[in-house]
C-alpha cells in the first residue's frame, strides 16, 4: 500500500486566521489540506468557496488542497475551484446528473477526481468509472458538520472498497472522513483506508504536531 496521508479538515480550523492555522497544521506534519465546501442545500450547513481556496494559495500554501464538494448542482463550481488552485476535487455522485461527465470536467480542469459516498450511499456508483478515479472517499459520518462520531459500519464498507481497488489494478486513494481520531485510526487503516481526514481531532487540540505524531505512530503499527 502507498504511504498513508493525513489530511486535516479545515472545517474545524480558526476561520478568522485561516492562513496561519493551515500553515501551522502543515508545519506540524500534515500532508494535504482538506477543504469542505457546503452549500446549505445538499447539506444543512454553509462554509467556504473558491475565493477562500484562492486566498490560501495567495497566502503561500503550496500543499495539495483536496476540495470536497458537498453541493448540488456540482458542475457549475468545478472550473472556479480549479482556477482557484484546487489539487483534488471530489463530489457526491447522487448530486450529479451525469457522473462520468462531472469526472471528465474535473480532469479536464487539471485536477485529480474522486467520488464521495455517504454512509448509506450504495457503492454501485463505482461501476463503470473506476478508470477515471484518483480518490474514493467514504464518509464515516453524515456530511454537514465536524465533531460527529465515527459510524462503525464504515469499516466493512472500507474493506469492500479496498478489495474493489486492489482487484481493479487502478491507482486510487481510499480516503475516509468523519470521526477519525488517534484511538481509531489504526483500525480504520487496517480496514483499507490510506488517506485520513481529521478535523476536530487535530484542530481542537492545542498541539497539532502531538496529535499528528500520535496518528502516525498508530499508522506505523498497521504498516509493520
Ligand atoms: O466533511 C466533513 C463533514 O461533512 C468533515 O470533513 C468531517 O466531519 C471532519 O470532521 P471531524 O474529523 O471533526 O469528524
Amino acid at each position: 500500500m502507498r504511504p498513508f496521508l493525513i489530511a486535516p479538515s479545515i472545517l474545524s480550523a480558526d476561520f478568522a486566521r485561516l492562513g496561519e492555522d493551515v500553515d501551522a497544521v502543515l508545519a506540524a506534519g500534515a500532508d494535504v489540506v482538506h477543504f469542505d465546501v457546503m452549500d446549505n442545500h445538499y447539506v444543512p450547513n454553509l462554509t467556504i468557496g473558491p475565493m477562500v481556496c484562492q486566498a490560501l494559495r495567495n497566502y503561500g500554501v503550496t500543499a495539495d488542497i483536496d476540495v470536497h464538494l458537498m453541493v448540488k448542482p456540482v458542475d457549475r463550481i468545478i472550473p472556479d475551484f480549479a482556477e482557484a488552485g484546487a489539487s483534488i476535487i471530489t463530489f457526491h455522485p447522487e448530486a450529479s446528473e451525469h457522473v462520468d461527465r462531472t469526472l471528465q470536467l474535473i480532469k479536464e480542469s487539471g485536477c485529480k477526481a474522486g467520488l464521495v459516498f455517504n454512509p448509506a450511499t450504495p457503492l454501485h456508483y463505482l461501476d463503470h468509472v473506476m478508470d477515471k478515479l484518483d480518490v474514493i472517499l467514504l464518509m464515516s459520518v453524515n456530511p454537514g458538520f465536524g465533531g460527529q462520531s465515527f459510524i462503525p459500519t464504515t469499516l466493512d464498507k472500507l474493506r469492500q472498497v479496498r478489495k474493489l481497488i486492489d482487484d481493479s489494478g487502478y491507482d486510487i486513494r481510499l480516503q475516509v472522513d468523519g470521526g477519525v481520531k488517534v484511538d481509531n485510526i489504526g483500525e480504520i487503516a487496517a480496514a483499507g483506508a490510506d488517506m485520513f481526514v481529521a478535523g476536530s481531532a487535530i484542530f481542537n487540540k492545542p498541539d497539532y504536531k502531538a496529535v499528528i505524531d500520535e496518528m502516525r505512530a498508530e499508522l506505523a503499527s498497521v504498516e509493520a
